[in-house]
């Protein structure tokens, strides 16, 4: 199966092409208002539009209420909910019901230990994403551009897809593929020229190279 390609956190219209243009599968919206790359709801609606039909449009919240979610959802039209806050196995159960939309998970990942609750996430979610695990201090659970440690993933066993994050860029994400044997890659702070300014050459490199440690991963 080919890789996912999805690009976070894009706030412009022109990044938002250069992702759509270099072929991504997948289009990342922050509603976090602490992020630099969080969009408001007029944006949203207007990124939305322009990726509609071409890549799939991901919605990413941190423990956000209902009326959080009927905002989004009335705006971006999402295809997925990317869960990155502690929402628990119960909360994902009732927004899978209340919008009918698929979701992926991301698991705070820095030793094996926090692949625990995996099993019960793996029962509700559609995707799971591996995140690097922010510090205790951090403002922000992810978007940081800090990787872990992809062999805490080697003796992985899911029966859902998924993805890793977490500091990856054009440098590093083959290796991150190899290791992982991941489904799809997952991007922010590694196509930024600063936090919440990404840059479209950044973009369309991590693209490409995505795409050549794909073609490695089928020899
Ligand atoms: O991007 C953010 O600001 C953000 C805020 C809150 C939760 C997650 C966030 N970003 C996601 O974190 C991972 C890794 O990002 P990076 O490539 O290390 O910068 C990715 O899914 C981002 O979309």
């Amino acid at each position: 199966m080919s890789l996912l390609v999805k690009i976070c956190g894009l706030t412009t219209p022109e990044t938002l092409g250069a992702a759509l243009d270099a072929g991504a599968e997948m289009v990342g919206f922050v509603f976090f208002p602490p992020s630099p790359r969080h969009v408001g709801l007029t944006a949203a609606r207007e990124l939305g539009q322009q990726a509609k039909g071409r890549a799939l449009k991901v919605a990413l919240t941190v423990d956000a209420d209902d009326a959080t979610f009927e905002n989004i959802v009335e705006t971006l039209r999402p295809d997925l909910l990317q869960l990155h806050g502690r929402e628990s196995v119960a909360r994902i159960r009732d927004l899978k019901q209340r919008f009918g939309l698929p979701v992926m998970k991301a698991i705070a990942v820095a030793t094996t230990a926090d692949l625990v609750p995996l099993a019960g996430y793996a029962d509700v979610c559609d995707r799971i994403l591996f995140d690097a695990r922010a510090p205790k201090d951090a403002t922000r659970p992810g978007g940081l551009g800090a990787t872990f440690d992809w062999h805490v993933l080697d003796a992985l066993a899911l029966d859902r897809p998924f993805m890793v994050s977490g500091g990856l860029s054009a440098d590093n994400v083959a290796e991150a593929v190899r290791i992982t044997r991941a489904g799809g890659v997952d991007v922010s702070s590694g196509v930024e020229r600063a936090p919440g300014v990404k840059d479209c050459d950044m973009i369309r490199n991590f693209i490409r190279a995505a795409r050549a440690a794909e073609e490695l991963s089928v020899q």
